[in-house]
């Protein structure tokens, strides 16, 4: 599905439809991007879920790096979140999210068992900003290909509820959220994850971004993948840029360049790269 270009009124509709969304349900599963963790939260969320309970989950850990996805996690747990992790491109979230989720809901559910209600279902919807997987993620837990239609701004929707082989059902409508804009470095983690449109980024200030990023957070990538020398390493961001164009016989097309390096970023050829760390120094433990 395509990225769509947030204004004011599009994020006070989604808003309004999510809030709507949110009473039909009991569990909110945050979908976020684990290579850009925070970057890819929506800032009103938290204050969107209030009450209900709320399982974050990072997604898409195949193209992030596993120490890094250990500490976001302890992070957030410390922060008092359920957290989960998935890589729902090839496995399936189900029975660890119905654990977490029967965990969160247990008082509701024993409540509803007192009651005499036996087979008690817990009803979820996924949240989270475009590209951070709710359709894969979606798709996964019911086991089959559904058509999911996000409550992008003018898309009328039918909800209905995707039961899984549990005692969950999921609200075949993801609430579509927009990313944080205000920051700059926040945008560039977006545009080379994916998760803003492209038109809306110059490729060659992502691919800027890129380099600078990993010659001081992964400085083996690029030796290793591109065969760059120390004396190339050396140079300043647009002449490496500019060096790896010509080694590529791209002749002086550095755009054609900067568009490879972000795709073979966003396809893990690059490795299992996480592009921001949690805020304070989480102890890694696990
Ligand atoms: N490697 C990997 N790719 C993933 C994972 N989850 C989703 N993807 C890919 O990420 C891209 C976006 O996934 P979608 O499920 O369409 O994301 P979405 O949040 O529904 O996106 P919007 O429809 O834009 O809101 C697709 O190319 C997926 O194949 C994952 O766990 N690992």
């Amino acid at each position: 599905m395509a990225t769509i270009q947030w204004f004011p009124g599009h994020m006070a509709k989604a808003r309004r439809e999510i809030q709507e969304q949110l009473k039909l349900v009991d569990l909110v599963i945050e979908i976020t991007d684990a290579r850009i963790p925070e970057s890819s939260r929506n800032p009103m969320l938290n204050e969107l879920v209030q009450q209900k309970a709320h399982l974050l989950v990072l997604n898409k850990i195949d193209l992030a790096d596993d120490k890094m996805t250990r500490a976001w996690r302890q992070y957030y747990e410390n922060e008092g979140l359920a957290v989960l992790t998935a890589d729902s491109q090839h496995k399936q979230p189900l029975e660890p999210l119905l654990k977490v989720a029967n965990e969160l809901l247990k008082d509701k559910l024993e409540r509803q068992h007192e009651r005499g209600i036996k087979s008690s279902v817990i009803r979820a919807m996924c949240i989270g900003i475009p590209n951070s997987g709710k359709s894969t993620f979606l798709n996964r837990l019911v086991g089959r290909n559904v058509a999911v239609t996000g409550n992008r701004p003018g898309v009328t929707k039918n909800q209905n509820w995707l039961k899984t082989k549990q005692n969950l059902e999921i609200l075949d409508t993801p609430g579509v959220l927009w990313p944080k804009f205000e920051d700059e470095l926040i945008g560039q983690r977006l545009a080379l994850t994916g998760a803003i449109k492209e038109g809306l980024y110059h490729v060659d200030d992502i691919a800027l971004f890129a380099l600078h990023f990993l010659k001081l957070s992964y400085p083996q990538v690029l030796p290793k993948v591109y065969g760059l020398t120390e004396a190339q390493l050396s140079l300043d961001d647009p002449d490496l840029l500019l060096a790896m164009t010509k080694k590529f016989g791209y002749r002086d097309d550095y755009e054609k360049m900067s568009t490879k390096l972000i795709l073979d970023y966003r396809k893990g050829h690059l490795g299992r790269l996480t592009l921001e760390q949690p805020p304070v120094d989480a102890e890694v433990t696990k």
